[in-house]
């Protein structure tokens, strides 16, 4: 299979009350096209900063980035912007949903954003469907419940239908039902091609996975 996804001596580092600390140890990682990978952790462990540095979110200290074979970081950040757009779907831990756009409004201006699909208002009806939202389609973030608003913000992470989905702690507001739910989605998106990296503390998402990584301070270790 195809290397979605490759990190070459990544590390992060920032300087606490005037200390330099390593929050990321030298990485090496590989994902493949068509891999579900979970890292799992205690709290502090580094998971979120790998995560970030993966979606080119955030840029490592050092080392290298790839992406489906192409470097993106290092990288200018107006290129990865664009790129991040185009090839990579982010779940942040903290659900960043536009407030005065409705469900399906949030969901229709990644559409916009990429003009991937010509039938955007389709597409953006689809993925409300795909995450069991479309009868609060025209509800505000506000009238949404932590879990519905953690469906809409990755059901806006795969509208634009990236090769590579990056989500943390896609879960963590979510009851049985609908972790089993996104679990199963998350598992699909893999099964049709796409590299999927999640942190996860939820026993539906790590069964479901290829691989589960542990990260410990700072220092990742797959099997
Ligand atoms: N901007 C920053 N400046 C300084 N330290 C930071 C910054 N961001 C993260 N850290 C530190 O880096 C370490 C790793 O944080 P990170 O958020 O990656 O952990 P995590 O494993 O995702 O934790 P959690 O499960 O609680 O989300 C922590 O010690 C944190 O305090």
């Amino acid at each position: 299979m195809a290397s979605c996804i490759r990190t070459v001596n990544i590390t992060k580092s920032y300087v606490i009350n005037g200390k330099k600390v390593k929050v990321l140890k030298e990485t090496n990682l590989e994902v493949e096209c068509g891999q579900l990978v979970s890292i799992v952790g205690p709290s502090g462990a580094g998971k979120s900063t790998l995560l970030n540095i993966l979606s080119t979110i955030d840029s490592p200290s050092k080392g290298r980035v790839e992406h489906l074979g192409v470097t993106v970081y290092p990288r200018g950040e107006d290129w990865r912007a664009k790129w991040r757009r185009d090839h990579v779907g982010v779940v942040l831990q903290f659900i960043f949903l536009v407030p005065t756009l409705t469900a399906y409004e949030n969901v229709l201006l990644a559409l916009e954003l990429s003009k991937k699909f010509k039938d955007r208002v389709r597409r953006a009806l689809k993925i409300l469907e795909t995450v069991g939202l479309i009868d609060k389609a025209d509800r505000y973030p506000s009238e949404l419940s932590g879990g519905e608003q953690q469906r809409v913000a990755l059901a806006r992470a795969i509208a634009n239908d990236p090769e590579i989905i990056i989500a943390d702690e896609p879960l963590s507001n979510l009851d049985r039902q609908n972790r089993i739910m996104l679990s199963k989605l998350l598992r699909k998106l893999a099964d049709e091609g796409k590299a999927v990296v999640v942190t996860t503390h939820e026993d539906e998402l790590v069964r479901v996975s290829d691989i589960v990584c542990e990260m410990k301070r700072g220092e990742l270790n797959c099997p």
